[in-house]
């Protein structure tokens, strides 16, 4: 892995500053995107079954995915994975029913009720990745929040598979409690969720990670419907030092470096020592990696270890990188959670490996990535519901209120905002 060393924090700022550009800025992917989105708008499922064709190598003809096979994959399967599946499921309904809003009511002015209900959104879109590997897990994460939001109405969609979804996602779907499924992925998916198909219907948000195709489909939807958050390539933070265990530390670099040729795997370490026994480990643990191709490419292309002078600098490094998940592997590392500003999903000492999170501890996985850590948040229940606010006044109270109100409006030249409220008192 690439080492960042004798670089002053403000050229290791300079170079994260113009990584994270990059992510951004990806002007012929936004072009195919924009094109494949306006094939959906214009052709439907012609043209979903035209990009399956072409992208995933599989003919479709039904794009919805009976619900005889969701079932029968569940008889089906493994009692491992319905058990595993059942306690990740179990955590992360634990986890979430805790971000459940209620709204309130305020009474407190005499002739004054005025608050705010929750209200869940209507029909939303849960797009689980499936391209270079299956996310039966990323099902639960989408699905579960949704669900203890009270939407109603949850499609999910998918990529095809040549020899139909894989059985572990349609298992994952039965358990979350899906039943509207259609395979088809990457930008066709996202266009089609947003404008409606023949066969797929519109939604009011779309949530769920993808690849950069998927991540910047969700961008250009976004306004005909609300998007979670951007949630790319994967991406790993790691902050350690010499009590860490390099090859731990590789492994979890690793972990996240085999979802994506362009997933970041990123250290920073005030230790140059540490720093190149991570790196060897890395260089180690490859070679028996099933998915080393793809790994080896996010390590050489998008990875690297930073090398501080201080702690403190480290700090400061990973809250410009605003990773997707951070990983705090020094001794007593709750003492530092006050000074992360920017992550999607924090881990906390040396036993919380990110897979942790992405499986079975509860919080999502769903989370921001290329820098968008700094303003996006993790998915969540509060992704499914709407706020609506409402008051109602007594006329004593409004009459309190008039000359404030009237004020205000003849001040911005509103006369007829000031009329309405007179008009109460006219007679
Ligand atoms: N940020 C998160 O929370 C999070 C969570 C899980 C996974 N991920 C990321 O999700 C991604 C999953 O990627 P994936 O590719 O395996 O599956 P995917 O489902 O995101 O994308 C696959 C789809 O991309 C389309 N596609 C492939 N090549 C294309 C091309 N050249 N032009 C246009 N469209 C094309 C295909 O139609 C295919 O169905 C990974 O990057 C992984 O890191 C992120
Ligand atoms: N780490 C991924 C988020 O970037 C989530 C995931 C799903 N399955 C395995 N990992
Ligand atoms: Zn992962």
């Amino acid at each position: 892995m690439k080492i960042l060393k004798n670089q002053t924090l403000d050229q290791l700022l300079e170079q994260v500053d113009r990584q994270t550009d990059q992510q951004a800025n990806q002007p012929e992917v936004e072009a195919t995107v924009a094109g494949i989105i306006s094939n959906v708008i214009q052709n439907g499922d012609d043209a979903l079954r035209d990009y399956s064709r072409k992208f995933d190598k599989v003919e479709l003809t039904d794009l919805r995915v009976p619900q005889s096979d969701i079932d029968a994959a569940y008889e089906n399967a493994d009692q491992d994975l319905i058990d595993a599946l059942n306690l990740a499921k179990n955590n992360i309904v634990s986890y979430h029913k805790k971000e459940i809003q209620n709204g309130f009511v305020d009474a407190e002015q005499p002739g004054v009720v005025r608050g705010e209900k929750i209200t869940p959104l209507a029909a939303v879109g849960l797009y689980v990745p499936g391209g270079t590997a299956a996310y039966p897990s990323s099902i639960l994460m989408n699905v579960i929040p949704a669900k203890l939001a009270g939407v109603s109405k949850i499609v999910m969609v998918t990529p095809p598979q040549k020899n139909g979804i894989g059985q572990a996602v349609l298992t994952a779907a039965k358990i979350a409690g899906i039943d509207e499924v259609y395979q088809v992925g990457g930008a066709q998916a996202i266009a089609a969720l947003a404008y409606g198909t023949q066969s797929i219907p519109r939604v009011d948000k779309i949530t769920g990670p993808g690849n950069i195709f998927v991540a910047v489909a969700k961008k250009q939807v976004f306004g005909q419907v609300d998007i979670d958050m951007i949630a790319g390539p994967s991406e790993i933070g790691v902050i350690a030092d010499d009590s860490a265990n390099p090859r731990e530390v590789a492994a979890d670099l690793l972990s996240q470096a085999e979802h994506d040729k362009l997933a970041r795997p990123m250290m920073v370490t005030p230790s140059e020592s540490f720093a190149q026994a991570v790196s060897d480990q890395i260089d180690e643990q490859l070679k028996t990696l099933p998915r080393e191709e793809i790994a080896s490419a996010s390590v050489e292309n998008k990875g690297f270890i930073a090398v501080t002078d201080t702690l403190d600098e480290a700090l400061t490094v990973m809250n410009a990188i605003s990773p997707e998940h951070l990983e705090i592997e020094l001794a007593d590392a709750m003492q530092y959670l006050n000074q992360i500003q920017n992550a999607g999903s924090v881990f906390l000492g040396f036993n919380a490996s990110e897979p942790v999170g992405d499986y079975v501890a509860g919080p999502n996985h769903i989370l921001p990535t290329g820098g968008t850590a700094r303003f996006f948040s993790p998915l969540g229940v509060s992704d499914f519901v709407k706020r609506i606010q409402f008051v109602t006044y007594s006329k004593a109270a409004l009459k309190k209120e008039e000359k404030a109100i009237t004020t205000l409006a003849r001040v911005e030249g509103l006369e007829a905002h000031a009329r309405a409220v007179e008009s109460r008192f006219a007679d």
